[in-house]
């Protein structure tokens, strides 16, 4: 795995090795003060960087650990800075550490609140309730507070390392109310669980403050296998790069399943997302209509087969698929807009499982395995490479007896079940390689939610997985995670509510400035 790099700010951490990390850190000699000095100091200039949150002065709300702590050290580092702030210690303190930072804000004369502080105050509220250390529901006394003041301040609270009442592994609340952060001020690395769709409503925005971990105690950690990839990441992207001396047939060859008379659009969106890859040939096999419209639209696609039609408008794929050389492909796509006709998986599965290319599995093409007697488990025969490509719904649909796991934890598995990589959709997409290795996007934009991205997304993977092939045969695990964060970055520079075929010409343009950021510029 060489992409991303193996450092503070790509590795998404468990609790368990965040807390490996500090012990050992600690072990060799780094003082526990000296440590959260550091946390404190980046807390303080954080703050003093966005003086427009300070106007109202500051509440810190202090816990009985070392969260506490750290949020005692940001008091006293403002207070020095003139700002206004308050503490309030609603429990006692545990932690002997931050016990003395209360006595010496206490004797500094940093104000104390004794009853609890009002909730529609402007005051901005900082949450250093608790960390890491959180295993159970929050006190009710506290719950409520956090509850009203969501209600009459809406995110006037920025959180310090994870909100208050979420669960830093799994990123759920433990009782169903926490603090509902405006910005998670998160400490060291990223925890898993902060990342997680489900987290995110109460995160806001995260933002990792660096303490200088030393590369050499990361390295250390075999157990390190889960990335986190953002837009900067694009600027190391590993783009397959097929020889200068190489034709059309040589830049991969795909051919995409897609469309349905019930779904017309869904497959003119794959073959955008196709094109978008710069894929060397695309073929397809369409219905009727669409097979004698896409020139139009489409010159560059070649048409190699038409798809049955169901009485109910639904692609019947079977006989098509069958008639086609599949040994002259890089990469099949089945999926997108299909709809969910009454056939056989068994009528392909033969066919599919000799293919030596790689298969993309999408919507449709998912759930037509989902429900035949075949199931997940068929994957395992494939001799090429597999790459399915779910959002939730599909994906639990296919792997019923996972749908006790969250999703972070369920990919991983799914890849290994079936030796397949996996790309789970959501908010903050996740990507498993049946290595073990996972990657999740973070900086996503909400305006990607949009019905036809996923045909988009689907085409472009399977375009991106054909160049790689024609490559290297042997796929790279990480080639999956490099083409969703393309299609995500795509959306992101998208204009809010743009269609999907706009993100299209966007990917398509991402595409082509990072092979050539020149021609973009000259806008070749
Ligand atoms: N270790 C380090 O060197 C560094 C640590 N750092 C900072 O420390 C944080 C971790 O500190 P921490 O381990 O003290 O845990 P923390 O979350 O503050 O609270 C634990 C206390 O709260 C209690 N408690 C928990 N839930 C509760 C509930 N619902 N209701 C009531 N009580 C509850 C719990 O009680 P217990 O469960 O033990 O009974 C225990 O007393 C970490 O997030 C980061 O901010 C950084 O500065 C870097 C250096
Ligand atoms: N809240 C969200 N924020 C960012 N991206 C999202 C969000 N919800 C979904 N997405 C992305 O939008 C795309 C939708 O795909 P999909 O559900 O397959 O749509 P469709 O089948 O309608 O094309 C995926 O890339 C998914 O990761
Ligand atoms: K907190």
């Amino acid at each position: 795995m060489n992409w991303p790099k193996s450092d503070a700010d790509h590795l998404i951490a468990s609790t368990a090795q965040m807390r490996s990390f500090e012990n050992n850190l600690i072990n060799r000699g780094m003082p526990v003060e000296a440590l959260m000095e550091k946390v404190g100091q980046k807390l303080k200039d954080w703050f003093l960087e966005r003086p427009e949150l300070l106007l109202n002065g500051v509440l810190i709300l202090v816990g009985p650990g070392h969260n506490g702590g750290d949020g005692l050290v940001l008091a006293r580092e403002l207070f020095l800075e003139n700002i206004d702030v308050s503490i309030w210690c609603p429990l006692p303190i545990t932690q002997s550490l931050t016990r003395r930072h209360q006595a010496y804000s206490h004797w500094l004369g940093i104000k104390e609140l004794h009853e609890e502080p009002n909730v529609y105050c402007k005051t901005l509220w900082i949450d250093a309730l608790f960390g890491l250390g959180q295993t159970r529901p929050l006190p009710e006394k506290i719950a409520n507070l956090l509850k009203g003041r969501e209600e009459k301040q809406p995110r006037r609270l920025i959180s310090i390392d994870v909100p208050s009442g979420i669960c830093s592994d799994t990123g759920k609340t433990f009782s169903n109310v926490a603090a509902t952060a405006s910005y998670t001020l998160t400490i060291g690395l990223n925890k898993q669980g902060l990342i997680q769709d489900i987290a995110i409503p109460y995160v806001g925005e995260l933002i990792r403050l660096d303490i200088g971990i030393p590369q050499k105690v990361l390295k250390k950690d075999k157990q390190i296998n889960f990335f986190k990839l953002a837009g900067d990441d694009l600027f190391s992207i590993p783009w397959p790069e097929p020889s200068s001396i190489s034709s059309k047939y040589q830049r991969g060859r795909l051919l995409v399943v897609a469309g349905s008379d019930k779904y017309k659009g869904a497959a003119l969106l794959a073959l955008q997302g196709a094109l978008a890859s710069g894929v060397g040939s695309i073929k397809a096999l369409l219905p009727q209509k669409m097979a004698d419209n896409i020139w139009q639209v489409s010159p560059e696609i070649v048409v190699s087969g038409i798809l049955g039609n169901s009485i109910d408008g639904e692609s019947e794929i079977g006989e098509a698929i069958l008639k086609h050389k599949l040994d002259r492909l890089d990469s099949l796509l089945i999926g997108p807009g299909l709809a969910l006709a009454n056939e056989k998986w068994s009528d392909i599965a033969c066919q599919l499982e000799k293919f030596p290319g790689l298969l993309v599995l999408d919507a449709d093409a998912l759930n037509r395995l989902a429900f035949s007697t075949e199931s997940w488990e068929w994957i395992n025969k494939r001799e090429g490479p597999t790459w399915l490509t779910p959002h939730l719904q599909e994906f639990y649909r296919l792997f019923p007896n996972l749908k006790d796991l969250s999703p972070l934890d369920a990919a991983p598995k799914a890849a290994k079940m079936t030796g397949a990589n996996v790309l789970l959709k959501g908010a903050h997409s996740l990507i498993a390689s049946p290595s073990g290795v996972r990657w999740q996007l973070v900086s996503t934009s909400s305006c990607a939610a949009r019905a036809g991205l996923g045909d988009v997304l689907a085409g472009f993977v399977a375009g991106v997985g054909a160049i790689g092939f024609s490559i290297g045969g042997a796929m790279n695990d990480e080639l999956l995670a490099l083409a969703a964060l393309l299609h995500a970055e795509a959306a992101k520079s998208c204009k809010k509510g743009s269609k999907a075929s706009s993100i299209a010409l966007a990917l398509e343009k991402l595409v082509r400035h990072i092979q050539c950021p020149e021609c973009v510029q000259r806008n070749i």
